[in-house]
């Protein structure tokens, strides 16, 4: 895991750096600067040879000041630079910077097919994270001319006309559809880095230490929101007993509707619960014991056999929804949320739930909801339209776990995962790493499986939630395309034992 951070945020960080004294705003831009052009070098060699041609478009504040840092030290590495600005710089840095330049600036207007031909670079500094309103048509214009042209485009902190706080994209004109080719970032990604669609328009993202890491803990003591990285520790199975290691139960649906729950079992078990019993109607139990073996199973036809296997103190984690049919949920949920066991609710659980949010009980701080868009907006039908309306992934989703008191897994390219302490993971599967072939039938079934399985082996409902959606991704990238929903939960001994030796993924 690691911090992702809100524009408020990094400027905290710059602020708690500067009140010490320690360094200036000055220092931190020369030391943005540089990094860029470091990181330029790093990733095509042939560029640190220097002597090609760049053209610079750099904004009036601090992001256009890190452009005429970038710009002075291209020209002392031979490069010939052309600098196209939106105007004065309107910040004391950014003027000294510009100041140090000392050559001549382009308007933005005058930048046209002829300024790019035969440039090798277009580092894009107009805006960063102080963008607020929507880009101007000339702005966006610009970018899209560079693009159009096939220059190499370095988006200098966030490419220009992304909301580093939001991840959306913020333009009165149609906006550039194509990534740009590297953003370099400072001391930590932000939050449009990894929420869509700014994940996919950041491209490949390179964070830059300036020299910030001692101010990030102190300043972000009320800071709670992480990108995922790994896996938690699910690797790690300590020695016992099967049920040391949880028994979690699957509600599964009537006749010819098994397989969703079957495959969130077969998840639950794959990811390390000590046993797992699916439970469908007494009229589909031939079925699933045709399709099951280390899956056991028994039949539930309503509340009063729920009851009477829940008197199984054994069973300590419950998964409702996969394929079970909405009355069936609405009927058994309330037994479930009395039970006092860690609980995931997916699919027809949370429309049951919809129908009626008292259904829940006071089981939110026991469970895990893991809806998709849809499910979300039928659940919170305001949030769901401020998401439509480009409210933040994250903050809706924040609220809504609130609301509710659970945590609440919004599905996506950009999963986020809240609990109602206001913690909060994004699992970044939209961008570089993305994994489109996880749009699948069946992926959520094996999701709910996942988290089921976590929490049967005692972990809290939040970790359980996000490193169960990591672990996920994991076993999608780790298969490949061609992935159907039955190959998610087989290739996850593969992504643990490669976890567990210390490799990557
Ligand atoms: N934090 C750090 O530690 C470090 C930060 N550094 C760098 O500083 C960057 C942040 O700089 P920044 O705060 O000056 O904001 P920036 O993005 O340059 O925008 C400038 C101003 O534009 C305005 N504006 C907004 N939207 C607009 C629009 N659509 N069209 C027109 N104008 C618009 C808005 O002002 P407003 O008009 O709202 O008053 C805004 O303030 C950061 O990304 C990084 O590159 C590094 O140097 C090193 C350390
Ligand atoms: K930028």
């Amino acid at each position: 895991m690691r911090p992702v951070l809100s524009p408020e945020e990094m400027r905290a960080v710059e602020a708690a750096a500067m009140t010490s004294g320690r360094v200036t705003g000055a220092e931190l831009m020369l030391r943005a600067g540089a990094g860029v052009v470091a990181a330029v070098e790093g990733r095509w060699s042939a560029l640190a040879a220097g002597g090609g041609r760049a053209v610079v478009l750099a904004g009036r504040g601090n992001n256009g000041g890190d452009g005429y840092v970038i710009a002075r030290l291209l020209r002392e590495k031979g490069w010939s630079v052309a600098i196209h600005a939106l105007g004065e710089p309107a910040t004391k840095d950014a003027a000294a910077m510009r100041e140090d330049w000392g050559a001549p600036v382009l308007e933005l207007e005058a930048l046209d097919g002829a300024a790019l031909d035969g440039a090798e670079l277009v580092v894009d500094a107009l805006f960063g994270t102080g963008l607020t309103r929507p880009l101007a048509p000339a702005v966006s214009g610009a970018l899209r001319l560079a693009q159009e042209a096939g220059v190499r485009l370095v988006a200098v902190d966030i490419l220009s006309g992304l909301s580093a706080e939001t991840g959306q994209v913020l333009s009165e004109a149609p906006f550039v559809e194509r990534p740009a080719d590297l953003t370099v970032t400072f001391q930590a990604p932000k939050l449009g880095h990894v929420l869509t669609p700014g994940a996919r328009l950041t491209g490949p993202l390179e964070v830059v230490d300036i020299g910030l890491g001692a101010w990030l803990g102190e300043a972000l003591e009320g800071w709670q929101v992480v990108q995922l990285t790994g896996p938690g520790g699910a690797q790690d199975k300590v020695q016992g007993h099967k049920y040391d290691h949880g028994h979690a139960l699957v509600f599964a649906g009537g006749v010819g509707r098994g397989g969703a729950g079957r495959l969130a079992a077969r998840s639950a078990l794959r990811i390390g619960a000590g046993a797992v019993t699916l439970a469908p109607t007494p009229g589909a139990l031939q079925e699933n014991a045709a399709a099951l073996d280390a899956v056991m199973l028994r039949a539930v036809a309503g509340v009063e056999a729920a009851e009477a296997l829940l008197e199984d103190s054994r069973l300590n984690a419950l998964c409702l929804g996969p394929g079970c049919g909405v009355a069936r949920a609405a009927e058994i949920l309330p037994v479930l949320a009395r039970s006092g066991r860690a609980l995931v609710l997916d699919a027809d659980a949370l429309t049951a739930l919809a129908e009626e949010p008292a259904r829940l009980g006071d089981a939110g701080p026991r469970s895990v909801l893991t809806p998709h868009p849809g499910e979300f907006a039928r659940l919170f039908p305001d949030l769901g339209e401020a998401l439509k309306a480009g409210r933040s992934k994250l903050e809706v989703t924040r609220e809504a776990a609130a609301r509710i008191g659970a945590v609440v897994l919004l599905k996506g390219p950009d999963t986020v995962i809240a609990a109602p302490d206001g913690r909060a993971a994004i699992n970044d599967a939209g961008g570089q790493g993305a994994v489109p072939w996880l749009a699948t039938a069946g992926a959520g079934d094996v999701l709910a499986g996942f988290v089921t399985g976590l929490l049967a082996r005692g972990w809290p409902p939040f970790e359980a939630a996000a490193h169960a959606t990591w672990l996920h991704t994991a076993c999608a990238r780790s298969f490949g395309p061609g992935l159907i929903a039955e190959d998610l939960a087989e290739e996850l001994p593969k992504v643990l034992r490669r976890l567990a030796s210390g490799e990557s993924a």
